[in-house]
């Protein structure tokens, strides 16, 4: 069983991560991590914070010249602006005059619809909302992204499987239906400036995005991750919580702001016929393959050995800069809500989250159904799994 935790808040000097249960050998180093963060880091829309954020990543357990050696691995990811904010976001206590003088420590009584600000004052009995969207704020998802690298040069390894991920809506601007990824396309959407595999839609919606600025408005949308190469058998059928599609889609809606998630064609088959919604098989010099690809991988919560496509639908951004009507709690009055620098828009990183997510789900699913205390013998047992496969 993979174990993944992080800590850590948005001002804090730094975000932590630990990884566990991952065999030895996997190959992975710092650079590799950075390489992953600087995905997350892209993307039109995104605000300031992103153009200074350095991302300082740190492998502090768990790999050894390179290669994991079957411990924990403990990554720590620091925050660019700490300096700015150590005595507000100060661990031990700071002297209340100190804290008075602080304009960035102004309490933030004005909730944020959308945001976890309210329900979190009233959940943990906070008198402002500097306590939750610390941890609530997305900068968490970089020590996420740092593990899931991890977790995908595992499977790359372990199973040789590739990950992939595309926008394919943006504030209402959607791709062609039916594009799909290849793993070698990674490049070709990094340089792109919403990861959109085509070039006419993703202009349009980055002049979506352009517009959204300038109204002072946030745009949500939908990403797609894709996997090639991966086995058939990952996940069961045999309870729920072992279906791989109910932990992609856990998982999924993990991150913050995801709403929906969808495997394969999910809410489109919802509409479809029978006769037309299912991918039928077919006998082939190659052995059994599938006329279509509309259950997106999946069947029966188990990989079928075809390309995994699962989507998550991002809410826009809560921040809005033309604020939304609230309530300041410390007075009782109508208000509008706190504003901050914030994202326009996050849909294309939300992508590479996802990626991050969906690796170390299927990293999970890799290590319980093939065991292996060493990659190499992770990959030995898939191996000799599917060599011996009854029907392929
Ligand atoms: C990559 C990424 C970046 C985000 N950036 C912002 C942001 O700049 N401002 C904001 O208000 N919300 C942002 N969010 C969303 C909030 O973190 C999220 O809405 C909030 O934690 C409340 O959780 P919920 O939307 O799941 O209810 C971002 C989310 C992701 C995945
Ligand atoms: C810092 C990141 O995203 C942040 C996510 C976020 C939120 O509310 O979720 C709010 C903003 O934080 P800040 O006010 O510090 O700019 C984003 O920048 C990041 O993704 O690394």
């Amino acid at each position: 069983m993979l174990r993944w935790l992080t800590a850590g808040e948005s001002h804090g000097p730094s975000l932590v991560a630990i990884l566990e249960g991952l065999p030895a050998h996997v190959r992975v180093t710092t650079d590799d991590l950075a390489d992953s963060l600087a995905r997350r880091r892209l993307g039109h829309g995104r605000g300031a914070r992103m153009k200074f954020e350095q991302d300082q990543v740190r492998i502090v357990g768990g790999v050894r010249h390179g290669e994991t050696q079957g411990g924990p691995v403990a990554v720590e990811v620091g925050n660019t602006e700490w300096p700015k904010w150590e005595q507000v976001m100060s661990a031990d206590p700071v002297d209340q005059e100190v804290l008075d003088d602080l304009a960035r420590n102004a309490p933030l009584t004005r909730p944020r619809p959308g945001h976890a600000d309210l329900a979190g004052m009233q959940k943990y009995d906070f008198a402002e909302a500097r306590p939750i969207l610390e941890r609530a704020s997305a900068r968490e998802t970089a020590a996420r992204v740092a593990l899931g690298r991890v977790a995908s040069n595992f499977l790359e390894q372990a199973v040789g499987a590739r990950i992939v991920s595309h926008v394919v809506a943006l504030g209402g601007v959607h791709a062609p239906a039916g594009l799909v990824p290849e793993a070698d396309d990674v490049s070709r959407l990094d340089a792109d400036e919403v990861r959109c595999l085509d070039p006419e839609t993703s202009a349009a919606m980055v002049a979506r995005i352009d517009q959204a600025h300038k109204d002072g408005d946030t745009l949500g949308g939908v990403v797609e991750v894709v996997v090639h190469g991966l086995p058939p058998g990952l996940g069961s059928h045999v309870h729920w919580d072992r279906r791989l599609d109910s932990r992609l889609a856990g998982a999924l809606m993990g991150i913050q702001a995801i709403k929906g998630v969808e495997i394969g064609d999910g809410f489109e088959l919802a509409d479809t016929p029978g006769s037309l919604a299912h991918d039928e098989i077919v006998p082939t010099e190659e052995g059994l393959r599938r006329t279509t690809h509309r259950a997106g991988g999946t069947e029966g919560g188990m990989t079928t050995g075809e390309v995994l496509r699962v989507r998550a639908a991002m809410k826009p951004i809560a921040t809005v800069p033309r604020a939304l009507r609230t309530v300041d709690v410390s007075t009782g009055e109508e208000a509008v809500a706190h504003h901050q620098r914030s994202d326009v828009c996050a849909v294309p990183a939300a992508g590479i989250v996802a990626e991050a997510m969906v690796a170390l789900v299927l990293a999970d699913a890799v290590v319980e159904k093939f065991g292996g205390d060493s990659v190499g013998e992770t990959r030995r047992n898939a191996e000799s799994y599917l060599a011996n496969l009854r029907y392929s």
